[in-house]
């Protein structure tokens, strides 16, 4: 279980803005509690705090304020090494490629084995039949889709106890999506695994067993997603006027 205590994630005056301009809240007093096996699915306006509130989780954003427990054990002040050992994996919007590795590198790394046949079995769990594909370098040359492919596999073979995907979907055809999301749902049900997955796409909010919608670095709805419907695709009245910034709102196209 990961608890969230009052969080909150300001950044400093842009001292490149000429008077300095005022410190930023992104997370404004955040507080959840993601329960142990439980899918999640975060969601909300472009520049709600989506991403943000995922790091801080991660502990790739410290918390300004607050505190996130992990099983009742206060983790705020552990690194991002530390609580990768207590069982938490981060997912990025944009995976990483590493020059010079390859898959079976990352994903020995990963699973701590060198064995073939445990690899096998960790890339058939994402759709991978290929033992080739295991010797695939981890470059630029790959597709969108196969990078995904490859960072899910060394998320679910460290058996997380929680895990974390930033839009997962970025980069994934639309015949991929469906696949993905039973691949995370399988993890979640057979490996009772906390899955918290920051989304736009139906899809990913359909299997949440919980939707958690942010917007202006606040809470503005927990619940099912067929209470969020309403908020999600009433196009014609604007739910975002606490937080509207006029025309000058990128983040607005109504
Ligand atoms: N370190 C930082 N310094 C300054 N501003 C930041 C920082 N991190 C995030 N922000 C700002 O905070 C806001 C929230 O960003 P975040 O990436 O969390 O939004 P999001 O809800 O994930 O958006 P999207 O749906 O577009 O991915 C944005 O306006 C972003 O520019």
């Amino acid at each position: 279980m990961i608890e969230l205590k009052n969080v909150r994630f300001s950044v400093p005056a842009d001292t490149s803005i000429a008077g300095g301009g005022a410190s930023k809240t992104i997370i404004n007093d955040v507080s959840f509690r993601f329960e142990r096996g439980k899918f999640y699915g975060i969601t909300g306006p472009n520049g709600g705090g989506k991403t943000t509130l995922s790091k801080l989780i991660m502990g790739i954003n410290p918390v300004t304020s607050g505190s996130i427990l992990l099983n009742g054990e206060d983790i705020t002040a552990l690194s991002i090494t530390d609580r990768a050992k207590a069982g938490i994996a981060y997912g990025f919007q944009h995976s990483a490629r590493f020059k010079g590795t390859t898959f079976r590198d990352l994903l020995a790394i990963a699973a701590g084995t060198e064995d073939e046949t445990a690899l096998a079995r960790i890339i058939a769990r994402v759709g991978i039949c290929s033992l080739d594909f295991l010797d695939k370098p981890v470059d630029a040359k790959l597709s969108g889709g196969e990078i995904k492919k490859i960072e899910l596999a060394t998320i679910i073979a460290r058996n997380p106890k929680v895990a974390i995907y930033d839009e997962p979907d970025t980069g994934i055809d639309l015949w991929t999506i469906g696949p993905m999301v039973e691949v995370l749902k399988r993890e979640q049900t057979e490996k009772g695994t906390t899955t918290i997955v920051v989304s736009h796409n139906r899809a990913f909010l359909e299997a949440a067993d919980e939707i958690l919608m942010i917007r202006g670095g606040r809470l503005a709805y927990t619940g099912d997603l067929a209470g969020a419907r309403p908020i999600l695709e009433d196009l014609s009245v604007c739910s975002f006027g606490d937080v509207c910034e006029g025309e000058n709102d990128v983040r607005c196209f109504r």
